[in-house]
């Protein structure tokens, strides 16, 4: 799995690919590693499947009580501490589970990473996954906060992209979301990585500069 977050002026962009596996078996190309909390909210899912799924999608339902008992949205933070509360209680009884939890609250955007150790850390670029090294070396060589949506939108599917290319464990399609203002809208919805050619054609174009 490759999954990334990063902030920039215009926002926050989630990128993530779509690759299931079981040992060296692919069980699936296609999987929603993105949950949609709610309006403004969304979580990443890295590690093992079914811990993710079951424990995020737990987190949206709290998140919705929370609503209906505060009449108001939770914040960014206070959905990734409740994430990060109710798997700590399971620390050492073997869950996998590495997120990210983007959102737009009264303080603008937030982008938390929350994994299975307890670990909730609020920050401008995080990458989670077996494909995250690969992703990394993408966001740090390009990465800017001036970026315009367009070039951070690009930023995301080309890490994406060079992960999925790499990493045995991601692959499948790119999806991308942009985290603003008025909540969440889904960019990308899922490019096949193996149909990518215009990064490619780049790349060769920049071999043929060295030949
Ligand atoms: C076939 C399939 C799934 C599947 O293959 N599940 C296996 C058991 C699974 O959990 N695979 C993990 C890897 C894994 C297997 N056993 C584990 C025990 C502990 C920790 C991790 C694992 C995986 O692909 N994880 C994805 C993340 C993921 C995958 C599917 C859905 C959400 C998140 C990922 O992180 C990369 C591929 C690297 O592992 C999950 C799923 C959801 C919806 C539709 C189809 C499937």
């Amino acid at each position: 799995t490759t999954t990334l977050g990063f902030v920039f002026q215009g926002g926050i962009i989630i990128a993530v690919d779509a690759r299931a596996t079981m040992g060296s078996f692919i069980g699936s190309n296609k999987v929603k590693k993105v949950i949609e909390i709610n309006d403004y909210l969304l979580g990443t899912m890295a590690g093992g499947a079914a811990d993710c799924f079951y424990w995020e999608t737990n987190l949206a339902r709290v998140c919705r009580m929370y609503e209906l008992k505060n009449g108001e949205r939770i914040s960014v933070g206070g959905a990734a501490k409740i994430l990060c509360d109710m798997v700590g209680q399971y620390r050492g009884y073997g869950l996998s589970m590495g997120t990210m939890i983007a959102g737009w609250d009264h303080k603008g955007p937030g982008l938390y990473m929350v994994d299975d150790d307890g670990i909730r850390l609020k920050g401008d670029l995080f990458s989670v996954g077996s494909g995250s090294v690969y992703a990394y070396g993408v966001l740090d060589s390009h990465y800017r906060f001036d970026m315009s949506l367009d070039e951070a939108v690009q930023l995301g599917r080309r890490a994406i992209y060079h992960a999925g290319h790499r990493d045995a464990m991601s692959g499948g399609v790119v999806r991308v979301y942009h985290v603003h203002q008025n909540g969440w809208t889904n960019v990308i919805v899922a490019e096949d990585i193996n149909l990518i050619h215009d990064i490619h054609e780049e790349e060769k174009g920049m071999k043929n500069l060295d030949d």
